[in-house]
């Protein structure tokens, strides 16, 4: 009896396994439209839902006609407040690419005193509506907007921080891309482990663990990584920043976070999640590989060794960071909304 009933729940969570419903939070927006089609792609997601204060249902029906099997639903606020919680109910994945983006001369940290409120209050209905999904959080300042849900997860007592995840895939997308311009090489071949956070200077680069040891010492290409998103934004002139490149590896790191639950071993991915690895430096928060599995954040790898280089580019990373992480905390103690 008891062996059968094993067997049985077991049975029933291989195939709940596959039931995957995924949530876009700011799903009519620059990243949230083309991350929802890419995600209307994915055969791993059968239903998506996307949420946004404008335009979600709009959205919706335009994705939803796209001939892949997954059931798509829009969102909007609506006068019973209700539209959220139905959007992120029985999510297993949720992304949140919500809040506004950079315009020329602006720092990612510029955008904390509109987009710190924006993520507080998503993750409040996270918390309430799905606390045990996977929560991975696009908008920036993403070295603030972190911690900021941990805090609101903590505060409600379901806070677990396997599954909070900040978004830094585009920083490995882009490394990759730029050192296979310099090397004329395939960019899917170059595997440029970047670390730290993201923005400017909290972002490093590990050349000296790639195959071309030598561009280490390449300034110019250690700025480009650190400050491609400023690239897009300058291109942009005042229309936004990078959308369809973030919108891929959105969909890269959700779909990495798909397979892991789905039962696949050694899925590895950069991400900005709570790690030990600097804990001693008063930083709680830090971006290195980690290896995901069913229950989220598996194992969360070390560093490796650094050159000189390196060293230096990380002890400038450690102090940026150290300073957004606690902005993020100390908003949420000031202001912990309704
Ligand atoms: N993590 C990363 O690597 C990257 C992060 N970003 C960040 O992503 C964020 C979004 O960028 P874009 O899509 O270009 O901006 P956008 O302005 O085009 O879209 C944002 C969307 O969020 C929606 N929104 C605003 N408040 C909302 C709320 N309370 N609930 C639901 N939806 C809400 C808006 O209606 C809009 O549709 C920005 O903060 C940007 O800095 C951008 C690129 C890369
Ligand atoms: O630069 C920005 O503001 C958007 C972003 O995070 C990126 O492109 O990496």
């Amino acid at each position: 009896m008891f062996a059968a009933s094993r067997i049985q729940a077991r049975a029933f969570s291989a195939s709940a396994r596959q039931l995957s419903k995924v949530t876009v939070l700011g799903a009519a927006g620059g990243i949230g439209q083309p991350l929802s089609l890419l995600l209307k792609m994915n055969p791993r997601v059968t239903e998506l839902s996307l949420y946004d204060i404008r335009q979600g249902p709009g959205v919706a029906a335009d994705v939803s006609h796209v001939n892949t099997k997954s059931t798509v639903k829009g969102y909007q606020p609506d006068d019973t407040g209700a539209g959220l919680g139905e959007a992120l109910k029985g999510s297993e994945v949720v992304l949140i690419p919500a809040g506004v983006p950079r315009k020329p001369g602006m720092t990612r940290d510029d955008l904390f005193n509109t987009n710190a409120s924006i993520v507080r209050d998503l993750a409040k209905a996270c918390a309430e509506h799905c606390p045990e999904a996977n929560l991975l959080i696009i908008s920036n300042p993403v070295n603030s907007t972190v911690p900021i849900c941990r805090e609101v997860f903590k505060a409600r007592g379901v806070y677990n921080p396997k599954r909070l995840f900040g978004v830094t895939t585009l920083d490995v997308v882009r490394a990759s891309r730029f050192v296979s311009e310099i090397k004329g090489t395939d960019p899917t071949e170059e595997k440029i482990t970047v670390v730290g956070g993201h923005s400017g200077v909290t972002i490093v680069p590990l050349f000296s663990q790639s195959k071309h040891p030598d561009l280490s010492s390449n300034a110019e290409l250690v700025k480009r990584v650190q400050f491609g998103g400023d690239e897009v934004v300058k291109a942009k002139d005042g229309a936004g920043s990078a959308t369809l490149s973030m919108a891929m590896a959105g969909a890269r790191m959700a779909d990495s976070v798909l397979r892991a639950i789905g039962g696949e071993k050694g899925v590895v991915e950069p991400t900005f999640v709570e790690s030990p690895l600097y804990k001693d430096q008063g930083i709680d928060f830090f971006s290195s590989k980690v290896e995901l599995g069913p229950s989220g954040v598996e194992k969360i790898l070390p560093v490796g060794e650094l050159d000189a280089n390196e060293t230096q580019l990380l002890e400038a990373c450690v102090g940026d960071l150290k300073k957004n992480i606690e902005k993020g905390v100390a908003f949420l103690a000031s202001n912990p909304g309704k």
